[in-house]
């Protein structure tokens, strides 16, 4: 079969090169034609498979790339222009200075299909729909109030966990997994108002959609050869793994009507998730822009996506930093076995007295930012920048990983010091732009809140309960820290360590 299908194929491959030689030719011409861009390497065509074709991760492979060209840097991703920022500087230059003309997100693949036409808060294009969208989820979905309402579901959850774990003391675990499950439990059962039938199908579709959401796809890259994009095999990917979630939300949907239907009017609005506060607005007449059942489904995916995989991975590479750092470890299990020995037990109340703690989750952020590269903007007006012109239209990539490594902003930046935060006025909340895990300016993320608990409890309940053990006699600068590549990075393997009781875990045996 193969070997018949070889005639055929050798000259579209050969054809294929033709064409793309031309177009490197065309870009370079187009190029040089314009001396106002910032420096830069005049092409990168293979970016989107960058990690598989030179080993080397896209923020890794940016940053080397702007240690030679600077830290505004000009680059094509195929035919897409693009700046790539590196630097305090110029982040503040894009994120704050010319923010609004920057505040706008290049559609892909991915936003199209999966968000229902990029109808979702991170993919909508700056504008009206997205304000208005960006405000009701600020005020009704992510407020303290409403984070607050799901304090009873994450100390749960982590009840359950620690109950688990309690179950399996002195043997390997695989801590990763557990995490995984108890962050996605926490945020299905804030959307949905439980663990929904499907809930487990719904994470594996999160999972296998997460590659394909930077927008790096060979087809994505070339966007005036069409025909690429319709023959795409993530295309077919992406449809057949929309037409599975949207039977999920799809049911959930219905429950909840089927729901409200039967509850009597008076009942307690404070136990509402998501979904019940997202079909309130939908379709009404006095919000001021069209909020229909597809843009509810796709803010639901997205809180979803957003809200479990970017914590869970903190939380990871948190205790995986903290096991090759016995010293850190322990001190921030002294700091919280302090604060919570005379309840016995872990709650979110004594959660703000664990300023070590507060400064590690920082410090994993700064090492490990769950998006290294932010998402990315677009412009959407023509703007100069330190003397350089930016066409409208042009990709913006802020490389958060490389920023938060500069040698230039911090000592030792590759080692974990949690003390560098301890009495440091730096935070996240996008006012210092040598450190924004959470981006900054109109886009910066609005789940900051609801992330940080869902990093810091997990934190706290596993540092009370227990110490840490690797398995095997492996030693704990052993520890193998590689990256997996992906819109949030996580870590290649993982983490098997072995739990031992600090206390008698008569809280969580009741
Ligand atoms: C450790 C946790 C998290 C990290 C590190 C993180 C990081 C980010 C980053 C870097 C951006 C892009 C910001 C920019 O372009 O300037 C972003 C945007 C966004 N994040 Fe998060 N995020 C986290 C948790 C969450 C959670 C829990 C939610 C929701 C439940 C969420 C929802 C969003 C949304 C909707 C956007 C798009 C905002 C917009 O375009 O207007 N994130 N996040």
């Amino acid at each position: 079969m193969e070997l018949q299908l070889l005639p055929f194929s050798f000259p579209i491959i050969f054809s294929t090169f033709i064409f793309l030689f031309m177009v490197i030719i065309i870009n370079i011409l187009k190029k040089r034609s314009c001396s106002t861009l910032p420096p830069g390497p005049w092409q990168l065509p293979f970016v989107g498979n960058m990690h598989n074709l030179l080993g080397s991760l896209p923020h890794h492979t940016l940053r080397d790339l702007a240690k030679k060209y600077g830290p505004f840097m000009y680059l094509k991703f195929g035919q897409l222009p693009t700046i790539v920022v590196s630097s305090q500087e110029f982040s503040k230059e894009v994120m704050r200075n010319h923010d609004a003309s920057f505040a706008s997100r290049p559609q892909n693949l991915y936003s199209e299909i999966m968000m229902y036409g990029s109808t979702d808060i991170a993919f909508a294009p700056y504008g009206e729909y997205w304000r208005q969208l960006r405000k009701l989820c600020m005020q009704e979905l992510l407020s303290n109030t409403r984070v607050q309402s799901f304090r009873h579901i994450r100390e749960e959850e982590m009840n359950n966990l620690i109950e688990w774990i309690a179950s399996n003391v002195g043997k390997p675990i695989n801590l990763s997994e557990k995490i995984k499950s108890s962050t996605y439990g926490i945020t299905s059962r804030a959307a949905f108002g439980n663990k929904s039938e499907g809930y487990e199908e719904f994470i594996s579709i999160v999972e296998q959609t997460v590659p394909l959401t930077a927008g790096f796809e060979f087809s994505e890259l070339f966007p005036s050869l069409k025909f690429f994009a319709l023959i795409s095999p993530s295309r077919y990917k992406l449809e057949r793994l929309k037409q599975r979630s949207e039977k999920i939300v799809e049911r959930i949907i219905q429950e909840h009507k089927d729901q409200k239907k039967k509850k009597k009017n008076n009942e307690s609005a404070t136990h509402e998730d998501f979904v019940d506060v997202l079909l309130k607005f939908q379709d009404r007449s006095d919000l001021g822009f069209s909020f229909t059942i597809d843009n509810v489904k796709a803010v639901i995916w997205e809180i979803f996506a957003a809200g479990s995989e970017t914590s869970s991975s903190a939380v990871d590479w948190a205790m995986a930093e903290m096991i090759r750092n016995p010293r850190v470890m322990e001190k921030a299990q002294e700091e919280v076995r302090q604060v919570f020995n005379k309840k016995g037990k872990v709650d979110e109340a004594g959660i703000s007295d664990l300023k070590y703690l507060k400064s590690v989750v920082k410090e994993t952020l700064r090492l490990h930012p769950s998006a290294p590269l932010l998402l990315p903007r677009e412009s959407s007006e023509k703007c100069v920048i330190n003397g350089y012109e930016i066409p409208k239209k042009t990709r913006i990539i802020v490389n958060a990983w490389t920023i938060g490594r500069d040698p230039k902003y911090w000592t030792e930046p590759e080692s974990f010091m949690p003390e560098r935060f301890v009495d440091s006025n730096i935070d996240f909340k996008g006012n210092n732009f040598e450190y924004i895990p959470f981006g900054a300016g109109r886009r910066i993320c609005p789940g900051i809140s609801y992330g940080v608990l869902n990093i810091e409890l997990p934190l706290a309940f596993l540092l009370y309960h227990f110490d840490w053990k690797l398995p095997n006699g492996l030693k704990h600068e052993d520890l193998d820290m590689t990256e997996l590549f992906g819109v949030s990075v996580r870590r290649k393997d993982h983490l098997s360590v072995i739990p031992i009781a600090y206390d008698d875990l008569s809280c969580v045996k009741n």
